[in-house]
């Protein structure tokens, strides 16, 4: 029944099986959909994954050194903040990277009528997780906010890059369609709403799940409850740059410490 055109076999001809009811929403339903998907594209709003990123042989083999990697890690735990606001030169190699990876989103590249920028910059972390270490369930938002208060503050928009040749099994991404004010549980509508007990009618919401492949860019909407499925071996290594509207208070503490569970 899927694309049926007007190409049809001598089997479909013959038989008698009535047709499966195409359960679909009306015509103005439909028309919703439609304007809602372009207004989603004119924000940047949806998921992209973009496997084979960065094509510059000499960013790639740089990047190949595990030890710019663990410096970053280090760096981040001295400093907590790293951010890199909107219209500043990069200064260093993750912050040419983070304007790679955002030159052509919608925010980014339409500015205010004053000619100003519509964002306040990127802030940016790296993450490398092993065995033992987890990345659960939690939404990225402004840490120091949400410890004196009880709002909550979330970038515009994130991004992961995978750009070490890691090698390492799990660790998928997983990303929920809802956030904590429609859920205030991921685990549970995990288990109980998502995909782990689809009901077969069809219309369950379910989660996404992406490979963490080499050079892969992921931009994802971080609002919304993601984790890192646990790895068994090897080191998954992130790069990470969230799109800002304001510059938070406090950056981004490491997460991937078993013993802090504040993400
Ligand atoms: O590594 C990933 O794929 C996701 C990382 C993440 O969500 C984070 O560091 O907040
Ligand atoms: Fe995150």
């Amino acid at each position: 029944i899927v694309g049926t055109g007007t190409c049809t076999t001598t089997q479909e001809q013959e038989s008698t099986e009535p047709l499966p009811v195409l359960k679909q929403y009306n015509s103005r339903r439909r028309r919703e959909a439609v304007q809602a998907s372009l207004h989603a594209a004119q924000r940047g709003s949806g998921t992209v994954v973009k496997s084979h990123f960065i094509q510059d042989e000499e960013t790639l083999l740089q990047l190949a050194d595990p030890q710019l990697w663990t410096k970053c890690v280090d760096h981040q735990s001295e400093v907590g903040l790293r951010f890199l606001p909107a219209g500043e030169k990069p200064k260093n190699v993750w912050e040419e990277i983070a304007l790679l990876i955002w030159q052509d989103h919608p925010v980014v590249t339409t500015k205010n009528p004053d000619n100003t920028p519509s964002f306040a910059g990127f802030e940016y972390w790296c993450n490398i997780i092993t065995p033992g270490d987890s990345l659960d369930w939690h939404v990225d938002k402004d840490e120091a906010l949400g410890m004196e208060s009880n709002t909550m503050v979330n970038p515009i928009f994130g991004a992961v890059y995978y750009g070490f040749p890691h090698r390492f099994t799990g660790g998928y991404l997983e990303l929920l369609p809802v956030d904590p004010q429609q859920s205030p549980s991921a685990e549970e509508y995990y288990w109980k709403d998502g995909a782990q007990t689809n009901q077969d009618n069809g219309f369950v919401a379910s989660f996404e799940r992406i490979e963490a492949q080499y050079n892969r860019l992921v931009l994802f909407n971080v609002s919304k409850w993601h984790r890192v499925s646990a790895v068994t071996r090897g080191a998954r290594f992130t790069f990470a740059v969230n799109l800002w509207k304001e510059k938070p208070r406090k950056l981004h503490i490491n997460t991937v410490d078993p013993k802090q569970q504040q993400a």
